[in-house]
């Protein structure tokens, strides 16, 4: 039994045979192998039998040929940068597979301009980052951190029979703040915690509201005003940059927990200090902010009431490689003129 994978590639060697073409492996940029931003150690292998992998230092360094030859473009951890002078450079170039679901950092408008395609990986990245988003709430909720502080000190002689967590879970009130893939994953999770669920979407999801129960929120204030946890899984776009600031903060509970798994800019993040320090708001629990990581003197940093992460919603092996897989269909698609699955285009 092939894979698609393998059929994809089985059909891609019978084409080259009919065009008596070269079958000469791809060229594929990608920012570095290994290293921060770099192709995972783990993931080069596969890669490797599939394009050749030329790193952004290579087609700096102008090696012959290289730019013009150059097809694809694995956009790993939003490396390497998308601008318009490298796509000026590379006149072949006809897809860029970009890892996770986010793709505020392409401009697709642009690129699109250059006839260049652009592919996501959401089905890697939904269920996980869903897991993370209700992570953070848990964790936060249950006063987690604490707790197990507690529980491991040195220090510790006796548990305080009158400590207690932040708050409660069930029974609670969670309002989703986009109700894509991500966002209707969580409300399935927050489902099965027996929560009740409010979502505020451009659109009403009448399918999803049903499979869990939902209620729709048209209007972004009647969510804020009675949510205990406001989830906000929004896509980072010039209509949702500052969506939550401090009119918004000023209208949640003073009880509520602000829980960001979408990006950074989507908040005020001077307003959600005002409103953690102010009392506007208990508690809030990000996996993204803006920059990442923060500036070490950040006031967001200091505060008792606050939860961060480091951008992990598909921090996970298994994800991964699943992402990377996801891409190379993409790139192999894209390459090879056939319809790219994952592809997004500009709204
Ligand atoms: O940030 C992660 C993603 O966009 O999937």
């Amino acid at each position: 039994m092939y894979s698609s994978l393998e059929r994809t590639q089985h059909i891609w060697i019978q084409i080259c045979d009919k065009m008596n073409a070269s079958k000469e492996l791809p060229l594929v940029l990608v920012e570095e192998i290994g290293g921060s931003y770099g192709v995972m150690e783990e993931h080069v292998d596969h890669l490797k039998e599939r394009f050749t992998l030329i790193t952004m230092k290579e087609l700096k360094e102008k090696k012959e040929n290289i730019a013009e030859n150059i097809v694809g473009i694995f956009n790993w951890a939003n490396k390497p940068d998308v601008d318009e002078e490298i796509l000026k450079s590379l006149p072949k170039l006809k897809v860029i597979a970009s890892a996770g679901a986010g793709v505020d950092h392409l401009n697709l408008k642009m690129i699109s301009s250059y006839g260049v395609k652009v592919a996501n990986t959401p089905n890697a990245v939904t269920n996980p980052t869903a897991d993370l988003a209700m992570t953070l709430l848990l964790v936060s909720a249950r006063s987690f951190l604490e707790g197990h502080k507690i529980a491991m000190s040195p220090d510790t002689d006796h548990f305080e029979a009158n400590w207690v967590s932040l708050g409660d879970i069930t029974g609670t009130t969670l309002g989703i703040i986009g109700m894509g893939r991500i966002g209707y994953k969580i409300a399935q999770r927050a489902k099965a915690f027996e929560m009740k669920i409010l979502y505020h979407n451009r659109r009403q999801r009448l399918e999803e509201e049903k499979s869990v129960g939902a209620t729709y929120c048209e209007n972004l204030a009647d969510l804020l005003q009675q949510s205990d946890y406001v989830m906000l899984v929004v896509n980072l776009s010039p209509q949702t940059e500052k969506l939550i600031g401090r009119k918004e903060f000023k209208l949640m509970k003073p009880s509520a927990t602000f829980i960001n798994v979408s990006r950074g800019p989507v908040v005020d993040q001077d307003a959600l200090v005002e409103a953690l320090i102010e009392g506007e708001i208990k508690a809030a629990a990000l996996d993204v902010t803006y920059p990442e990581p923060l500036p070490r003197k950040h006031p967001l940093l200091k505060l008792n009431n606050v939860i961060l992460t480091p951008h992990m919603g598909s921090a996970t092996h298994k994800v991964r490689r699943s992402m990377m897989e996801d891409m190379v269909q993409s790139l192999i698609d894209g390459v090879n003129g056939f319809p790219v699955s994952n592809e997004v285009t500009a709204k």
